[in-house]
């Protein structure tokens, strides 16, 4: 069995049961969440795709613990978001790298390792572990700003993978980059997941992106966010840039591209 599939019989790694999220913002209610029942296996890899607005964020958060919902529950390898955050077992990574100029590359990967108390020796062979499994040996006493933007995201990626997270939270981390370091870094983070056999929840605004990376994309539709479809990416891992020109490929963005238009608004015309 492969760290990739799915296995239907074991608990799931997040599990969501009629999660609600309404904020209260000012002038009325935004009802962000509404009804959600996601299970996501472990070892999956998941794309949350939809138009702006229909709660990618606010579910991806959810999980994370970093937002309370409204009403429902959230289980995290079988105990409370919360108990799951406070045991450290999540990773985040967003769309702005959010580094520390003034610490080294290295000092960067360690911060969490240090904030948990993990003393120094192995916190710098794990920052050292994770430099060379995100490519970035001899880098370790740059700044941030010496480094272009895909190497800084790929820093964030090393940070956020340092404790060795069940799982990682993903909100955009790409959106930032131009095409072609964009698609490398899809590569680079199927294989870091594939190799350290995290569960993945990612959120992206783009179609391919969400079927080169996925083992299953769900779909959101907007007020409420709820979710509109749930959808298998069958294609083999490892996949590489001709996977992106293949017959399957194509015939798997038609199928989330057609679910993502069923969801979007006509536009108003007058
Ligand atoms: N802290 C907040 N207070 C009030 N409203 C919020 C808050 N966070 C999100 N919302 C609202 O909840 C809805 C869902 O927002 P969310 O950011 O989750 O959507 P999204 O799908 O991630 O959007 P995008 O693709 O544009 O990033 C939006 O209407 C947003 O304005």
């Amino acid at each position: 069995m492969t760290i990739n599939t799915p296995v239907t019989d074991a608990r799931p790694a997040i599990s969501l049961r009629n999660v609600t999220k309404t904020f209260d913002a000012g002038g009325g209610l935004v009802h962000a969440l509404d009804d959600i029942d996601l299970d996501i296996a472990p070892g999956a890899f998941v794309s949350l795709l939809g138009p702006s607005g229909c709660g990618k964020s606010t579910l991806l958060r959810v999980i994370g613990d970093l937002v309370k919902p409204t009403e429902g529950v959230v289980e995290v390898n079988g105990r409370s978001a919360e108990a799951a955050r406070k045991a450290r077992e999540y990773g985040m990574a967003f769309q702005a790298p959010g580094l520390m100029d003034w610490r080294t590359i290295r000092r960067n990967i360690e911060l969490p390792l240090q904030v948990q108390g993990v003393p120094r020796n192995e916190r710098r062979a794990r920052a050292e572990e994770m430099l060379e499994l995100v490519r970035l040996t001899g880098f370790e006493n740059h700044r941030p700003r010496q480094l272009s933007g895909g190497m800084q995201q790929r820093v964030a990626i090393a940070r956020a993978l340092a404790f060795q997270p069940k799982l990682l939270l993903m909100d955009e981390p790409l959106g930032a980059l131009d095409e072609m370091n964009r698609e490398y870094l899809q590569r680079e983070l199927l294989r870091i997941w594939r190799s350290t056999g995290t569960t993945i929840v990612f959120v992206t605004h783009s179609v391919s992106e969400a079927v080169f990376l996925s083992t299953e994309v769900v779909v959101m539709s907007p007020r409420p966010g709820r979710i509109a479809d749930r959808i298998p990416i069958d294609l083999p891992y490892p996949r590489t840039d001709e996977t992106r020109m293949t017959e399957e490929f194509y015939h798997a963005e038609s199928r989330v591209r057609t679910a993502l238009h069923s969801v979007l608004e006509p536009v108003q015309v007058g």
